[in-house]
């Protein structure tokens, strides 16, 4: 599943986050990617260790743990910390698979789904689509400021390079709860589905009997 999450982020963190990261100081991008991606990778990050950078990632954590289309269909375990991630004229990330296992400060997750948030206006850059290879296709998507697409880390993708203007974005990676991707569909499915019959009649006999059966579910297959 691919899903893409309008306004993650608001307007304001937005703007101070473009404010911040037009003034910090960026690292080649080849120093966090695997042995093959690095022969591809052709982009800059925001260091981390710098605070004002660390403090960004940690409000832009906050909107997702408070965002509930991107928990009711991420159901995160364990995160990467976030990256900031910039590609100015000329720069791209050929097409590549993410590593199946990361580090993380917390010890090694295994990285289910993979995330963009852009972080700034479309109309702005020219080229900079992520492009995603799926049985279906290749797919781009350019989404607009604090928008975000969550995708299957399984999945060969790449970012289109930059033609003109400068894009950025805020990259991550999850471990789900629930590692089947199916399984993940339908719990996500049912969730939806039951609050949408919450808003439309209350607490009734079937929202009560979705949410067993999603409890129940979880039961069976989330890992935590
Ligand atoms: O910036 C993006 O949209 C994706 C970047 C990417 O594929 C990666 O960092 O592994
Ligand atoms: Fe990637």
């Amino acid at each position: 599943m691919i899903l893409c999450i309008d306004q993650v982020i608001s307007p304001e963190l937005l703007s101070r986050v473009r404010t911040t990261l037009a003034d910090a100081a960026f690292r080649d991008g080849r120093e966090t990617a695997g042995w093959h991606a690095r022969t591809v990778k052709h982009n800059q990050q925001a260091d981390g260790r710098h605070p004002a950078i660390a403090e960004l990632h940690k409000e832009i954590a906050k909107g997702l743990q408070a965002n509930p289309l991107f928990q009711m269909a991420a159901r995160p375990r364990r995160m990467k910390p976030l990256m900031f991630s910039r590609y100015r004229e000329g720069m791209s990330y050929g097409n590549h698979v993410d590593d199946a296992i990361m580090a993380t400060p917390q010890g090694a997750m295994r990285t289910d789904l993979s995330f963009t948030l852009f972080l700034n206006d479309p109309e702005s850059y020219d080229g900079g689509e992520l492009l995603i290879d799926s049985t279906a296709g290749e797919q781009t998507y350019k989404l607009p400021a604090g928008a975000l697409i969550l995708y299957p880390s399984s999945t060969l993708h790449r970012v289109v390079p930059v033609t003109r203007g400068e894009r950025l974005a805020v990259v991550g990676w999850v471990q789900s709860q629930v590692r089947d991707p199916l399984q993940r569909e339908i719990l996500f499915d049912l969730d939806n589905t039951r609050r949408q019959e919450f808003e439309a009649n209350g607490k009734t006999r079937t929202f009560d009997m979705l949410s067993k059966s999603l409890a129940n579910l979880l039961r069976m297959w989330a890992e935590i």
